[in-house]
């Protein structure tokens, strides 16, 4: 069974605390940090830009693993990873032309990143089938993104158990990642199906923070 990895979501910080909670973050054990970026038009939310996460790449050496919910993920793309984005996953239905959903990865692997695609819970599962070999990280969204705090999704866990069974069988050992009412109960859930990264927000930010980490490890 491949390590958990627990990747805290900022979306739940206090941003009135951020140099201490980013400094607990480091301390906790977990070893991606999650940023959530959203558009306003691709979710219902805003949040940050690139120029944020350079502040959170001087203040912290976790895996920066940025996930975004915009309609134009093409045209971000190397801004993220030069801000210091280590991963950069973007959705599959943002993308008309699935053609560029191939181009996307090649160019990220070329700059010798890590890059990854995402589904919101409606999006058959199948859709990620033709990717397979093409991606190191695959975002099952276990709640309708654009909000942290929201209720997990069970049926998510058939998901990624599908999910985990093609990549099994073609040999691949790439990281299926959730995302989405994460907790120490669902957590179990989504590591016996599959799951190797778990994004944690709500949980991890509303008690200590080093805690709440080891209880999803
Ligand atoms: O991307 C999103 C929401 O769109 C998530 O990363 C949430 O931030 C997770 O928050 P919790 O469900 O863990 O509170």
């Amino acid at each position: 069974m491949k390590q958990t990895l627990i990747a805290p979501s900022v979306l739940s910080m206090d941003y009135s605390r951020m140099e201490q909670e980013t400094r607990e973050l480091n301390e906790s054990g977990a070893k991606w940090l999650h940023f959530d970026v959203m558009d306003g038009s691709f979710v219902p939310n805003l949040t940050f830009g690139p120029d944020i996460l350079k502040g959170f790449r001087k203040a912290s050496d976790l895996f920066m693993d940025v996930h975004v919910m915009i309609n134009d993920p093409e045209f971000f793309m190397d801004r993220f990873y030069e801000a210091g984005a280590d991963n950069y996953t973007f959705h599959e239905e943002a993308v008309k032309d699935k053609a560029k959903i191939v181009t996307m990865a090649e160019h990220a692997h070329e700059l010798g990143k890590s890059v990854g695609i995402s589904i919101k819970p409606a999006t058959p599962i199948e859709y990620l089938k033709p990717y397979l070999s093409l991606f190191d990280v695959f975002l099952i969204m276990s709640v309708e993104p654009g909000f942290g705090g929201q209720k997990f999704k069970p049926e998510s866990a058939d998901r990624i158990r599908t999910l985990r069974g093609w990549l099994d069988e073609a040999g691949l050992s790439s990281h299926i990642e959730v995302d989405g009412g994460i907790n120490a109960e669902t957590a179990k859930i989504v590591k016996e199906a599959g799951a190797d990264v778990l994004v944690a927000g709500s949980y991890v930010f509303r008690s200590n923070i080093r805690e709440a980490v080891k209880s999803l490890e």
